[in-house]
């Protein structure tokens, strides 16, 4: 699909099949997000400019590539964006952050903002939006308007699971942003769930249900 990169790499794929048994743990399912997060920042970090920095190595010295992590903002919609950025984090830890409080309206599917915090200068930076979840794309188009108001130009949007519909959906509102997902699933249900999906990510990772 135009637009949207799926990583299907074997242990990305073999871990969500284990977050998407309903049996997991509470526990289970925290380890397993925070796992899946570093392989998938891997996968979306993959064409990242380097640059070149004089190092001495014990033998001679030479010109050797290196990574602006500074230059790098990881937006994570709460909650369960929280789940992506650990590991995203760990592989990264120099990357700024920003935090996007919402939650959605059981009943509109409506996206409810209660919190934005991201550094002064996003429109210099990659940002990296992520949640694992995209249904209706309420959510996520609700944070890429925000971004986009403080001046991000530059944005990918990371997930675990993408609804054709919220895709379309996101689509339209954003075309200029890339989406990067572990898989896209089959449609929403009339409650706005994901199918086969995995349940409610917030709750699953912090057993709120
Ligand atoms: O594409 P959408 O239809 O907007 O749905 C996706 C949103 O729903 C979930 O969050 P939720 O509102 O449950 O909040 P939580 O993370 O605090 O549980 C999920 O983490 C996304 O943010
Ligand atoms: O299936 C869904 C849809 C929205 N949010 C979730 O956490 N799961
Ligand atoms: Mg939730």
């Amino acid at each position: 699909m135009n637009g949207v990169t799926v990583i299907d790499h074997p242990l990305v794929q073999h871990k969500l099949t284990i977050m998407r048994k309903k049996e997991t743990s509470t526990a289970g399912f925290r380890r397993l997000l925070k796992e899946i997060s570093t392989l998938l920042c891997y996968e979306i970090t993959r064409d990242l400019e380097l640059t070149m920095e004089r190092i001495e190595t014990p033998l001679t010295e030479i010109d050797a590539p290196v990574l602006e992590g500074k230059k790098l903002v990881f937006a994570s919609i709460l909650r369960a964006g929280n789940g992506l950025l650990e590991g995203m984090l760990d592989l990264v830890p120099s990357a700024r952050v920003a935090h996007i409080g919402l939650y959605r309206d059981h009943e509109t599917l409506e996206a409810i903002e209660y919190y934005f915090k991201a550094p002064e200068d996003v429109a210099n930076r990659l940002v990296i939006v992520v949640d694992p979840m995209l249904a209706t794309g309420n959510s996520s188009i609700a944070s890429i308007d925000k971004l986009k108001e403080r001046g991000a130009h530059n944005i990918r949007f990371l997930c675990l699971l993408a609804a054709p519909e919220g895709i379309a959906n996101f689509q339209k509102a954003h075309p200029d942003v890339p989406i990067y997902t572990a898989s896209i699933d089959s449609h929403l249900n009339e409650k706005g769930y994901i199918v086969p999906g995995l349940g409610d990510a917030g709750d699953r990772m912090y057993g709120t249900k």
